[in-house]
C-alpha cells in the first residue's frame, strides 16, 4: 500500500518534471496577453490548419489558404495553437509532416493582419503568442518534417525552423525575409536558424534576405533531402518512416532525449535523459526485445 502510494507521488512528480518544458515560454508574468491577442486574432480569418492523423502514428498538418499562397491569418494562428496541444496529447504519435495546399509552403503572416495588428502591444502579443506555439511544436515528442514546395517566406520559413527536418522539392525556396519588412524574425526562427546552420550563415541569411533553394539549403544543413515534385508528400512520408519504424513509446522517447540536449544545459538534459531513459526501461518493448534474445546483426 505504502509502496503503491510511493510509486503513484513518484511518477507524478517525474510527469510533472517531464511536462515541464512543454509549457509555453510566456504568461501573464511576461507581460502576455493571451485572451486579448486572441480576440483580434479571430477578426482576421480565413484559411485553416488542416490535421489528419493515421493509424501508423503519422500526422499530415496542412497549411491550407492556397489563394495567398498559405498565408496565416489570424484564425490559422490560433488554429495552429489548438492543433499542437491536440498533438501534445496524441499518444500513439510518431510523426508529423507539416505542408502547405496546392504546392506552396507558406509566404508568412497574412499582411493584412500584419497592418492592422501594427502597434507595438499588438506585435509584442502576437510575437509571444507565436513564440509560445512554434516552441510547443519543436518540443513535441513527435519526429516532425516541414515539406517544402513552393516558398516558405517571412513566418513561414520561421515555421520550418520549428520543425527537426526540413525536405524540399526542386524550385522551392526558404527565405527569411524580413529585412524587406523591415522586420526580424519574431516568431523564434532567428535563435532557431542559429543552431541549425551556426550563426554565420544564419546571419548571412538574415541580412541578406537571401533566397534558399534546395542546394544551398542541402549545403547549409538546413535541408535533409531534395525529394520529386511529384508525390512529394508519399516520399516525405516514406523518408519519415525511416525513423518512425517501432512502438511509439520509444519513438517519443527518442525525441525528447534529443529536444532535452537541443535545448537545456548538459546536466540538466543529463537528467531529463535519465528520467526519459526511466519511461521506457523495462517497459514493453524493452521486454519483448529482451525475450527475444534481440541481435542487430
Ligand atoms: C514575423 C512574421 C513576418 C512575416 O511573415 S511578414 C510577411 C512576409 N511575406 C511577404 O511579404 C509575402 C509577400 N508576397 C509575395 O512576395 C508574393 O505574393 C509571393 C508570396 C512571392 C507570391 O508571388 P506570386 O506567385 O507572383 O503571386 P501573387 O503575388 O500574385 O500572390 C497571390 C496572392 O496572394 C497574396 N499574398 C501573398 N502573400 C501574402 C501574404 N503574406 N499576406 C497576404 N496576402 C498575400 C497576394 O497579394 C496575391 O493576392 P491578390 O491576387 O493580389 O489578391
Amino acid at each position: 500500500m505504502a509502496f503503491s502510494l510511493w510509486k503513484g507521488l513518484f511518477q507524478t512528480t517525474k510527469g510533472r518534471l517531464l511536462q515541464q518544458r512543454s509549457l509555453s515560454l510566456y504568461s501573464h508574468a511576461h507581460g502576455f496577453e493571451e485572451e486579448e491577442i486572441k480576440k483580434k486574432l479571430q477578426l482576421y480569418a480565413g484559411g485553416s490548419i488542416d490535421l489528419s492523423k493515421a493509424d501508423n502514428g503519422i500526422g499530415v498538418l496542412t497549411l491550407n489558404n492556397p489563394r495567398v499562397m498559405n498565408a496565416f491569418t489570424g484564425t490559422m494562428m490560433i488554429e495552429l495553437q489548438e492543433r499542437v496541444l491536440e498533438l501534445e496529447n496524441w499518444k500513439d504519435g510518431k510523426g508529423l509532416i507539416i505542408h502547405g495546399a496546392e504546392n506552396s509552403f507558406c509566404s508568412g503572416s497574412d499582411l493584412n493582419a500584419v497592418r492592422a495588428l501594427s502597434s507595438a502591444q499588438d506585435g509584442m502579443n502576437m510575437c509571444m503568442f507565436m513564440q509560445n506555439t512554434l516552441t510547443r511544436l519543436m518540443r513535441l515528442p513527435l519526429i516532425t518534417v516541414a515539406l517544402i514546395q513552393g516558398k516558405a517566406l517571412g513566418g513561414g520559413s520561421e515555421l520550418t525552423t520549428a520543425c527537426d527536418f526540413r525536405l524540399m522539392t526542386p524550385g522551392s525556396e526558404i527565405r527569411f525575409v524580413h529585412k524587406q519588412m523591415g522586420l526580424v524574425p519574431g516568431w523564434g526562427g532567428a535563435s532557431r536558424l542559429v543552431q541549425i546552420v551556426g550563426s554565420g550563415p544564419a546571419l548571412k541569411l538574415l541580412s541578406g534576405a537571401l533566397r534558399v533553394n534546395p542546394e544551398i539549403a542541402l549545403h547549409l544543413g538546413l535541408a535533409e533531402e531534395i525529394l520529386c515534385t511529384s508525390g512529394s508528400l508519399e516520399a516525405a512520408h516514406t523518408w519519415l518512416n525511416q525513423y518512425t519504424n517501432g512502438p511509439a513509446e520509444v519513438i517519443q522517447a527518442a525525441k525528447k532525449v534529443i529536444a532535452a540536449g537541443r535545448e537545456l544545459p548538459l546536466e540538466a538534459a543529463l537528467r531529463t535523459e535519465k528520467e526519459i531513459f526511466g519511461t521506457v526501461w523495462g517497459g514493453p518493448a524493452n521486454l519483448k526485445a529482451l525475450t527475444q534474445r534481440t541481435k542487430h546483426k
